[in-house]
């Protein structure tokens, strides 16, 4: 847990979001600031919105409603109750805000561990290879991937795909990293080492937002627990709050269903 809080403005600011699939609504007002450094974690039961919620953060869905900004840059205002997104050359820039770890590593299966980290910082920001390489190199170090370099993806176990993901994303030098439930496909053991490098980043204030099932990492690592339940966000709080004693029936139901 980040123990400095700097006194600045948010990474991330959505308000009022609203989302639906046809009838389905799936996001129904909900709105989410994160301070620099904070890492949030968003709990629920399955179906409750939250990876649509990080679908719209990431820009991979738009909403129907609702305004979100990422620091100065406003991505999408609502103008009365529709919202209206930037384009071109600010829709590039906001992008470049954030990064996203999803479930299944999402790896390019042809690249090595050094080409899948290095691709979008040369290709899309246009840096130098060399200090590109540098970076990836020590990125490499910090996930615990040496030797693992010129590997590709199917020679690495789930654990060590799911690290290169985190590489990848770490390696745009992103404001704001959310991840979508980094270890569902994960085994026990390679679960805690994925969990280890994400606590190893909360330790040096990285600021990021967590969707995870997992109780006791969400207690350990986040300033702030959301849950989410029917499109909304039910109840908000440090862990010991949300988790420890939930104030909300809805979240105590959901809760005392899982076994940690
Ligand atoms: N692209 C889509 N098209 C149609 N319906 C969708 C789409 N994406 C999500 N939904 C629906 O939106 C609802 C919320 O899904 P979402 O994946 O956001 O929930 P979740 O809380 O992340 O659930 P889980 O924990 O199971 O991943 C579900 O009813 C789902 O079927």
């Amino acid at each position: 847990m980040s123990t400095i809080k700097q006194q600045s403005s948010p990474v991330v600011a959505l308000a009022g979001a609203r989302k639906a699939f046809g009838d389905n609504e799936v996001l129904r007002g909900v709105s989410l600031s994160v301070d620099p450094g904070e890492v949030v974690a968003v709990i629920g039961p399955s179906g409750g919105g939250k990876s649509t919620l990080l679908r719209c953060l990431t820009l991979l869905e738009t909403l129907d409603a609702g305004s979100l900004s990422y620091g100065e840059l406003s991505v999408a205002r609502d103008e009365g109750g529709k919202t209206r997104y930037v384009k071109g050359p600010e829709l590039k820039r906001a992008r470049e805000h954030f990064g996203l770890v999803f479930q299944n590593y999402n790896l390019f299966p042809h690249m090595t561990v050094m080409q899948n980290i290095t691709d979008a910082p040369v290709r899309v920001q246009k840096r130098q290879r060399a200090e590109v390489e540098l970076e990836a190199q020590a990125l490499v170090a910090k996930m615990g991937l040496e030797g693992c370099e010129n590997k590709v993806p199917c020679q690495l176990s789930g654990g060590q795909q799911q690290r290169v993901s985190i590489a990848r994303a770490l390696a745009m030098n992103p404001e704001v990293l959310y991840f979508d439930e980094p270890t569902s496909a994960l085994d026990p053991e390679l679960t805690a080492e994925v969990l280890r490098v994400i606590k190893a980043l909360a330790a040096e204030n990285m600021t990021m937002v967590i969707v995870t099932h997992e109780m006791g990492f969400a207690r350990e690592v986040a300033d702030r627990v959301l849950f989410m339940d029917g499109g909304v966000i039910v109840e908000e709080g440090p862990a010991e709050q949300v988790i420890d004693h939930p104030r909300e029936a809805r979240t105590r139901a959901f809760l005392s269903h899982l076994s940690e």
